[in-house]
């Protein structure tokens, strides 16, 4: 569905995205991650035809962004940062005159956003201005109006940014349900790690223009190994001793080690066995924040946010 081979966007000697190749397969949530500055807004817009690659091919929907353009538009729906949503309109009247652009009737302008306003949950609010809208049924609006034209593709740039936490996993519920009931292949930005582990199939960590790392989120948490366990005990001599049976070293009443070729139950029986209880055990799993670290050397510095 998208494919890119070698892109590359130079504003004034300044490359913005150097030599990025990748490829999102048809019904594929596809995410490209990473901090402020990255790339990943430049790379939207040369995918969506609003830039003009310096150099490198890219297709979308087998049209070619820069031979193709045309083709290439009717094609897509794009969701960008800056929503230029008229305030006035209600958001019924958005999406019918959103419609009739797409050269549909007045009817068939209707029945679509009667639709797309129960796809996204805004029937109760279809008929206030839109002005009056949340931040997060603005988004939702938004998506919305890029469906208008059955796009097979979408591009969402940074959907959820500066959005509350609830509001935030209203646009994850839509955004799973567009692509799970229709089918839609969606490539979207985000500088949020739990965004992109929760809703990508497939996630790009993208840093200063070049893509690090790619892979499922498994994946990409593989390359800092599995999970670790980490157990404190009340004293030293007590550390110590589980730290050899362990084979590894004890940091004060502190032992840590990752869960390689042992079972949580083999160590919980192994500490049974000699009497070592330790006050606390927790097992960790590595996250995309651990990922970020390891194939970029720097701590990951987006806009993090917990949401449970
Ligand atoms: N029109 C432009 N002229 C000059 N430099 C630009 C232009 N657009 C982007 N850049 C630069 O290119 C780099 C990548 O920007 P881009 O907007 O693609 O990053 P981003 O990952 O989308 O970040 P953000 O989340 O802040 O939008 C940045 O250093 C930015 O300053």
């Amino acid at each position: 569905m998208i494919e890119v081979e070698g892109l590359v966007k130079t504003f004034k000697d300044v490359p913005a995205v150097n030599d990025v190749s990748f490829s999102v397969k048809e019904g594929e949530i596809f995410a490209f991650l990473g901090p402020n500055g990255a790339g990943k807004s430049t790379t939207v817009q040369m995918l969506t035809t609003l830039v003009r690659p310096t150099s490198g091919v890219a297709r979308v929907n087998g049209f070619d962004v820069v031979k193709q353009e045309k083709d290439v538009r009717l094609s897509i729906g794009v969701a960008l940062q800056e929503t230029g949503i008229d305030k006035v309109l209600t958001g019924r009247e958005l999406l019918v005159l959103q419609g009739r652009l797409f050269k549909m009737s007045n009817e068939e302008a209707r029945r679509r956003a009667d639709e797309l306003l129960e796809v996204v949950s805004l029937t109760d609010a279809a008929d206030r201005r839109s002005g009056t809208y949340s931040g997060g049924m603005r988004r939702r609006l938004d998506l919305a109006l890029t469906l208008v034209h059955r796009p097979t593709v979408l591009f969402l740039d940074e959907p959820t940014t500066g959005l509350d936490p609830a509001s935030r996993i209203e646009i994850w519920n839509e955004v799973r349900r567009l692509n799970q009931e229709f089918g839609t292949t969606i490539f979207l930005t985000t500088q949020y790690l739990e965004e992109a582990d929760e809703l990508a199939d497939r996630i790009a960590i993208i840093h200063h223009g070049k893509i690090v790392s790619e892979g499922t989120a498994e994946e990409l948490k593989q390359l800092v190994g599995g999970e670790t366990i980490a157990m404190d005990f009340s004293n030293e001599a007590d550390a110590m001793t589980a730290a050899t049976l362990f084979q590894t070293t004890a940091n004060g009443n502190h032992v840590s080690f990752e869960l390689r070729d042992v079972t949580l139950t083999e160590i919980v029986r192994a500490l049974d066995e000699r009497g070592l209880q330790p006050e606390r055990l927790t097992v960790k799993q590595p996250s995309l924040d651990d990922v970020f670290l390891q194939v970029t050397g720097e701590s990951y510095e987006g806009g993090e946010i917990r949401v449970d």
